[in-house]
C-alpha cells in the first residue's frame, strides 16, 4: 500500500473501536509455548506482521503451530531433535530479535538470524553478548544482525551481569528462555536502569502464570528456576497500545472513543493512556463496558516521563504538537534503538509541518501549532502511521506515506481509523 490521505476529524466523534490482541503478549506466549512442558492453546492471537515472523521463527526452529479460526494450537519444540540449519527472518520486530536468538541456541542447530535493513541498526550486542557467556557460540559483525548461531551451542544458565539500558527486550528474551536452561538464570542489571520497565512487569506475570518460579529479590536483579513453563490456555488482551492511537482521536476532536474490553488488570504499557489522557485533560472512566475517553475542548500541555511506556511517545507527540504551549516528554532516549531514530524521525516530521520541536538525546520539547500541509513520512515505523493520522484530523491536507508499514502490528489500522471518524453521533 502507498499513501494515504487520513480524514479530518468529524463535526462530534462518538466512536468505538474494537482492536485486536496484543502483540507483546502473542509473541511472549508464542515463545513460552514453544518452550513448553505440553500442548499449549493462545486463543484471540493478534495476526500481523511481527507475530507472523514469530510464528515463522518458531516452526523453523521444530515448533508445530497450527491455526484453527482466532487461535493458535502449538506443539512445543523437542530440543533434543537437532536438525538442519536454519535461517529466521526477523523483520523489524525487536520481539523477535531479542526473544529468538535464546531459543534457537538451545535447540543446538545452526542458526542463522537476520531482518531488514533497518533491523541491522538496532541493538543486538547484549543478546549476543549474553548468549555467548551462557555457553553459546555466536558470530556477528559489529555486534548487530545478521548473525550466526553455530551447532553444538547450548545454554547452560547461571549467573549473568548484564546492561540493558538500551532495551527491555534483551531482558525479556533472557528471562522467557531461563526456565529451560539446566542451571536456571541468576540476572543482574548493571547498567543504566532498564526502559519499558511494563514490558518487563509483563514477562514476570507470564512466566509466573506458566508456573515458571521467577522472582525479583532487588530491583533489576531477576532468579529464574530451572523447570519449563506448563502449557498454556490463554485469551490474549487487546492491544492497547494499538488502542491509544484511537483513543487518541478523541483527545485530538474533543469527542469520545470507547475501547471495549479494556482488561481491570494488565501489565501493558498501553494501559498509562489513560494518566496519559488526563494529563491532556481528558475525561477518562474505566468500567466493564471498556475504556472510554472524552477529548477536553482544549488540550493541556503536558510534561511526562515515558521511560516505562516508550511505544506510546508517537502518538502521544502527535497530540503534544495539536496542544496549545509546550510539552515536554522525557525519558524516551532508548526510542532512538526502536524501528526508527523516533526522537529523530518526530522531530523532522513535525518540523517539517510547522510544529517548532527541541529534540535533545533522550527527550523532545514540542510547542503546540496549526498545522501546515504536507507529508508525513513513516520511516517504515508503524507508530509513525499511527501519529501520522491523530495528526491528519486537525490538519488541512496531510497524507501518509507507506501506510502499509503499520502492518507490523496492526493492518487494519486504516480500515478501522476510517471507520472510526465515520461513526459520527
Ligand atoms: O517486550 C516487548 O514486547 C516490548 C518492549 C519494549 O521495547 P524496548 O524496551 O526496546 O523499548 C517496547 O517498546 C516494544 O514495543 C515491545
Ligand atoms: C518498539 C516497538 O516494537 P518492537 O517490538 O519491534 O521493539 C513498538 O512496537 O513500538
Amino acid at each position: 500500500m502507498g499513501d494515504w490521505r487520513p480524514p479530518r476529524a468529524p463535526e462530534a466523534l462518538d466512536a468505538v473501536v474494537t482492536v485486536p490482541g496484543s502483540k507483546s503478549l502473542t509473541n511472549r506466549y508464542l515463545v513460552l509455548a514453544a518452550l513448553a512442558d505440553s500442548e499449549s492453546i493462545i486463543r484471540g492471537w493478534l495476526r500481523s506482521r511481527d507475530t507472523e515472523l514469530m510464528v515463522g521463527a518458531l516452526r523453523s526452529l521444530g515448533a508445530e503451530i497450527t491455526e484453527s479460526g482466532d487461535d493458535l494450537h502449538v506443539t512445543p519444540i523437542d530440543f533434543t531433535a537437532g536438525g538442519e540449519p536454519v535461517a529466521i527472518d526477523c523483520g523489524l520486530a525487536g520481539t523477535v530479535m531479542r526473544f529468538v536468538p535464546p531459543i534457537a541456541a538451545a535447540t543446538g542447530r545452526e542458526v542463522v538470524i537476520d531482518g531488514d535493513e533497518q533491523a541491522r541498526a538496532r541493538p543486538m550486542d547484549v543478546t549476543i553478548d549474553s548468549l555467548t557467556r551462557l555457553g553459546a557460540s555466536i558470530t556477528a559483525v559489529d555486534d548487530s544482525l545478521p548473525l550466526t548461531i553455530h551447532a553444538g551451542s547450548e545454554l547452560r544458565g547461571g549467573h549473568l551481569e548484564i546492561a540493558a539500558g538500551t532495551s527491555s527486550q534483551f531482558v525479556s528474551g533472557l528471562l522467557l528462555a531461563a526456565a529451560a536452561m539446566p542451571l536456571g538464570l541468576d540476572l543482574s542489571n548493571r547498567g543504566d536502569s532498564v526502559p519499558s520497565r511494563a514490558h518487563i512487569d509483563m514477562t514476570l506475570e507470564v512466566l509466573a502464570d506458566a508456573g515458571v518460579d521467577v522472582t525479583e529479590p532487588e530491583p533489576e536483579h531477576w532468579i529464574v528456576e530451572p523447570g519449563l513453563p506448563r502449557g498454556l490456555d490463554v485469551v490474549v488482551e487487546p492491544d492497547l497500545s494499538n488502542a491509544a492511537a484511537f483513543l487518541a482521536a478523541a483527545l485530538a476532536t474533543g469527542g469520545t472513543v470507547t475501547v471495549p474490553g479494556w482488561p481491570a488488570h494488565t501489565t501493558q504499557a498501553g494501559d498509562d493512556f489513560r494518566r496519559i489522557a488526563e494529563a491532556f485533560g481528558a475525561e477518562v472512566d474505566l468500567d466493564r463496558r471498556g475504556l472510554r475517553i472524552l477529548g477536553p475542548q482544549r488540550l493541556s500541555p503536558v510534561d511526562l516521563d515515558l521511560s516505562a511506556v516508550g511505544e506510546l511517545t508517537p502518538v502521544v507527540a502527535a497530540l503534544a504538537a495539536l496542544a496549545p504551549g509546550t510539552s515536554h516528554l522525557r525519558g524516551i532516549g532508548h526510542l532512538r534503538g526502536h524501528e526508527t531514530d523516533r526522537l529523530a524521525a518526530l522531530s523532522a516530521e513535525l518540523g517539517a509541518l510547522g510544529v517548532e520541536v527541541d529534540e535533545r538525546p533522550d527527550a523532545l520539547t514540542i510547542t503546540g501549532a496549526r498545522l501546515r500541509a504536507g507529508t508525513w513520512h513513516t520511516y517504515h515505523d508503524h507508530r509513525m502511521v499511527m501519529a501520522g493520522a491523530v495528526l491528519a484530523l486537525a490538519a488541512e491536507d496531510i497524507v501518509i506515506e507507506d501506510v502499509g508499514t503499520v502492518a507490523k502490528t496492526l493492518p487494519e489500522f486504516a480500515g478501522l481509523w476510517e471507520a472510526m471518524l465515520a461513526a459520527e453521533a
